[in-house]
């Protein structure tokens, strides 16, 4: 069984291009529940260009389903993530100038830096994963840091998988392959979408989790615009 987070960036993105507060991110969180989201998921970045740090706390209380926090694990979050108690927090080594992560942890390098921090978040009763690049060597690295779970960064399969090579799901599956021996929880996201999900997970062993943002909003307003448009048409005769 995979469960569904949704990445409700994108909404607060929609929100702050004019400065009130439509759309609302914690009705629509509430309302992707609703409809059957098995997880929220949140990546507040250090310049609060979309999801803002209030907005993790206000969500809090109505995330009843799986509520996971990305991010950069400088001390400001580091000290956010304790007070709220997520579900599950993914750590992310983006740079603060990054337009979206673009890369996985190198697990050798950190560490002692991954291990320290996950332990304390660990310590607080909240599930870690650590966002990677399907390389066996980070994969075998992540488990010494001691994180319940790592999440595959597949943007790499999402590019080549929309321009026909199907072998681009090979060193995922490999890694998922090592995780699951190794007793690693299996995540994953990035550009993943209605096109290339289901070959995704049927490629993927043990994918327990998948976080999905930017292909779903998209999606929904091209799935949606249709009605929308009908209605307003329907109220202007
Ligand atoms: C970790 C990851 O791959 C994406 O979740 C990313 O968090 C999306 O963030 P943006 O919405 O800022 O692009
Ligand atoms: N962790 C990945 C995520 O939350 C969503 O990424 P994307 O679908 O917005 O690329």
């Amino acid at each position: 069984m995979t469960k569904l987070s949704v990445n409700i960036n994108k909404i607060a993105t929609l929100r702050n291009s004019r400065g009130g507060d439509q759309p609302n991110v914690v009705q629509f969180a509430k309302d992707i529940q609703r409809f059957g989201a098995e997880g929220v998921t949140i990546h507040p970045r250090p310049d609060e260009r979309h999801i803002r740090y209030q907005d993790a706390y206000d969500l809090k209380p109505e995330v009843y389903t799986e509520y996971n926090i990305e991010g950069n694990p400088i001390e400001k979050f580091v000290n956010m993530v304790l007070e709220i108690k997520p579900t599950q927090v993914t750590l992310v080594p983006d740079a603060v100038d990054a337009i979206t992560s673009n890369a996985g942890w190198d697990t050798i390098t950190h560490k002692s830096f991954l291990q320290e921090v996950i332990s304390e978040f660990k310590k607080n009763g909240i599930r870690t994963s650590i966002f990677v690049d399907p390389n066996l060597k980070h994969i075998e690295g992540a488990k010494a840091t001691g994180t319940d779970r790592i999440e595959l960064y597949t943007e790499a399969f999402a590019e080549e998988y929309a321009k026909g090579n199907s072998k681009a799901i090979e060193p995922y599956t490999k890694c998922a392959e090592l995780a699951n021996e190794l007793g690693l929880g299996v995540n994953a996201g990035h550009d993943l979408s209605l096109d290339n999900i289901q070959f995704f997970k049927q490629n993927i062993p043990g994918l327990l989790e998948v976080s999905i943002g930017h292909a779903l909003i998209s999606e929904s307003l091209y799935l949606g615009i249709e009605n929308v448009v009908q209605m307003y048409l329907h109220r202007l005769k």
